[in-house]
């Protein structure tokens, strides 16, 4: 059977073993995406299941082009009635069908966060909370922690009973809920949370998917929240084929609401299931699986696994203390220049990981200079430029004429004198009679109360509806430049003729080609299909392997990954593992830093560097960070410590001791006035506006704003739990968190 050659008897096992629910709990590079892959070509091939009835969910877009182009591979035509997915589309696959069932319209938007705090902010207003007491990205984080965990806005506000702070909060998700449902909008959650529910509320719809999807197979299972988890529950207790892989020492999104527990208890959950483990590793020397089992020994209460490989012993695994991150940076550019000439690699060869986004300026500083080709991921992305939003703003409202949210972002954008008050007014009224902004500007006789704004708004309506037929035709492209002409967006850029505004036209046109893109290769094209994909695409999904060029990501993104070289650097306690874990004293918080460690290590092929800085600037502040307690955890005869290594520090002394972090003070810059500075001998606070700060009590809060008062300074700071709070900063010994 060609389909199983090439496999190891377990791995074969698996991919067998295609009835009944199956876990395959093995560590990284152990084959079970390869498995999975294998495992649905064989089914198609050998047990002529057809095609349309497997249903596999992968991590990112990425990683499901890939595994529906390898089965393509492996057994020919057919592979596009798979649907290999990633949550998140597979469940907008299922809400276009059948969402007006509960509620809302199958032309919804989906809203990424810009969207969101933009919502919440208006819930704010009109509740009359201070954004001070109620920060907008907290709230958000609660309700996305409430809604991962299927929990509803109503059932919030019955657990919230009799707790202030939570009954506050509970009228903010219930009117953000409801603000959503009105402008026919969903949020990244509510993708899933909606699914589920119209899968409980319309059990004729989940039964139709559930006879349709014979075979089931969840990737990376490991990071699946409660709401997940339910939905594969859900749709797999007909026919039980089930078969989910991860790694419990893989599990890196806790904070985002992955339940490892999912995994742990898989057994309990599926009776009979049958448990396959993996490991023989494929992808790395001897060398950096060691490395990687000895770090990830240190957590407890883990499955505990043996990972072995036949694969050679490889390169010691290279550790270099490096001065600060300059010094780091330069040291990661020489080694690659050096290694592409010398041993005739390419540069997309190497990949280098970091724990925080803010960290890959330095590194591309570097590059640039050494004329290095790289692509990051990450950072500020395409979709959130000014630009893009506002374009993407007209296709929602040419799709979907209730979301008053993107409406109101283009009303007047290019300005055609439809002023604030006007659009206060028509949004009186809209509410008044529960109707959505377009609909009231749509009608000539509720348009004419708007006096001298009557004639415009109603210019707009049209211009509106005009794209609304154009848009039926079909291409994208074209209606982006309609768009751009006809609103005299374009125009409005070229005659600013400034460097911003040429810079805007340029990724106004990389838009245009992206829409150009999709028409051309969208099996159906339709405007609503072209916003699905640009709202669904995730950082990583822009990766693309035939580039040549080093890859910048953080760890968290390179799962699923391998690359024959890579650089982990920024290894010092404080950054990685993070500040926050450190200082919460939180034993699962460092846990997950090591999982994240482990998973780093284990991108790596042939050769790992490990890189930490005795100093490094970074959000303004000089930092003096230990070297990360990750690397005292490597045995010392797997590692060699190369020559910038200043051995003045032993880097494997003393690290488990308690760390400290040190930070050096920076002048503060904010609401104290030039006057007050000048005039006071007063030692600069280490933090601002914005910044994190710890307080004793209290616990970890935002710093809202600074006042210099005499020897001090009066800080107000906003805590999650007990809500703004003034405070003397010496005083109140508050400590700046990275
Ligand atoms: N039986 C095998 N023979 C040869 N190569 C294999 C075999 N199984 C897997 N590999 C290779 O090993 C590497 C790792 O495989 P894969 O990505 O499927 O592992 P994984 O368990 O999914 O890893 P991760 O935990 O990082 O997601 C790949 O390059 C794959 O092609
Ligand atoms: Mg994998």
């Amino acid at each position: 059977m060609r389909l199983v050659e090439g496999l190891n008897p377990k791995q074969k096992e698996a991919v067998l073993q295609t009835e009944g629910p199956v876990l395959i709990l093995a560590g990284a590079g152990s084959g079970k995406t390869r498995v999975l892959t294998h495992r649905i070509a064989y089914l198609i091939q050998e047990k002529n299941i057809l095609p349309w009835k497997i249903l596999a969910i992968t991590f990112t877009n990425k990683a499901a082009k890939e595994m529906r182009e390898r089965v393509d591979q492996l057994v020919g035509k057919g592979a596009e009635e798979i649907w290999v997915s990633t949550f998140h589309s597979a469940c907008v696959k299922i809400l276009r069908r059948d969402i007006d069932k509960i509620g809302y319209n199958r032309y919804f938007t989906i809203y990424d966060t810009g969207d969101q705090k933009s919502l919440i902010k208006e819930c704010l207003k009109e509740l009359n909370y201070n954004e001070k007491n109620y920060p907008v990205s907290y709230v958000l984080g609660e309700i996305s922690n409430q809604k991962n965990e299927l929990v509803s806005a109503s059932d919030y506000e019955k657990n919230s009973a009799g707790d202030f702070r939570k009954e506050k909060l509970a009228n903010i998700y219930k009117l953000y809920q409801k603000k959503l449902e009105s402008n026919n909008a969903l949020d990244f959650d509510d993708i899933i949370f909606k699914t589920v529910e119209l899968f409980i509320y319309h059990p004729e719809v989940l039964e139709y998917y559930q006879n349709r999807f014979e075979y089931i197979m969840v990737d990376e299972y490991q990071d699946t929240n409660t709401a997940q988890y339910k939905l594969v529950k859900l749709l797999a207790s007909k026919h039980h084929n089930l078969c989910v892989v991860g790694d419990d020492d893989q599990s890196i999104y806790g904070w985002r609401g992955a339940n490892i527990r999912n995994i742990l208890d898989f057994e309990k959950d599926f009776k009979n299931a049958k448990v396959i483990k993996l490991e023989q590793n494929y992808r790395s020397t001897k060398v950096i699986l060691d490395a990687a089992n000895a770090v990830i020994k240190n957590n407890f209460g883990r499955k505990s696994k043996a990972l072995w490989t036949e694969n050679e012993q490889g390169d010691l695994i290279d550790v270099r203390e490096t001065d600060n991150e300059h010094d780091e940076a330069e040291f990661v550019a020489n080694e690659i220049v050096k290694q592409i000439e010398e041993e005739g690699r390419e540069y997309k060869d190497f990949a280098v990981l970091y724990r925080t986004n803010a960290q890959s300026r330095v590194l591309e500083e570097h590059f640039i200079k050494h004329a290095i080709p790289y692509r990051l991921l990450g950072g500020v992305r395409f979709y959130e430029r000014k630009e893009i939003k506002d374009l993407l703003g007209y296709l929602r409202v040419i799709q979907n004429p209730s979301d008053d949210l993107s409406l109101k972002r283009i009303i007047n954008v290019p300005k055609r004198g439809i002023g604030d008050t006007t659009i206060g007014k028509v949004e009186a009224f809209a509410s008044d009679y529960d109707m959505s902004f377009f609909d009231a500007i749509r009608d000539v006789e509720i348009v004419s109360q708007f006096g001298r704004s009557a004639s415009k708004l109603k210019k707009f309506a049209d211009l509106i509806g005009v794209f609304q037929v154009e848009a039926q035709a079909g291409s994208v492209m074209e209606l982006v430049e309609n768009i751009l002409e006809r609103t005299g967006y374009l125009k409005e850029l070229e005659n600013e003729n400034t460097e911003e505004s040429k810079e805007r036209i340029q990724n106004i046109k990389e838009l245009i080609s992206k829409a150009a893109d999709y028409d051309q290769n969208a099996e159906e094209p339709s405007l609503e299909g072209f916003l699905e994909e640009v709202s669904l695409v995730a950082d990583i999904d822009n990766y693309n392997e035939a580039n040549n060029a080093v890859v910048l990501m953080t760890l968290h993104s390179a799962k699923g990954l391998e690359f024959p070289y890579v650089f982990i650097t920024g290894l010092e306690e404080g950054i990685f593992p993070s500040y926050m874990s450190v200082v919460s004293e939180n034993e699962d918080a460092v846990e997950e830093e090591r999982r994240l460690c482990y998973v780093g290590i284990t991108r790596a092929r042939q050769k790992l560097y490990l890189c930490y800085a005795k100093s490094r600037m970074l959000r303004g502040l000089t930092q003096y960070n230990r070297c990360s307690r990750f690397i005292s955890e490597l045995p010392k005869d797997l590692i060699s410590i190369g020559n910038k290594v200043k051995k003045a520090v032993d880097p494997l002394a003393g690290i488990r001791s308690r760390n400290k972090v040190l930070h050096t003070y920076t002048p503060y810059q904010g609401a104290v006035s030039k006057a007050d500075n000048s005039s006071s001998e007063n030692t600069p606070l280490e933090f601002e506006c914005g910044d994190l700060v710890k307080h004793i009590k209290f616990g970890v809060g935002t710093v809202e704003d600074i006042r210099y008062a005499g020897a001090d300074y009066e800080v107000t700071v906003t805590f999650p739990k007990f809500g703004s709070k003034k405070l003397m900063a010496r005083l109140a010994k508050l400590k700046l968190v990275q």
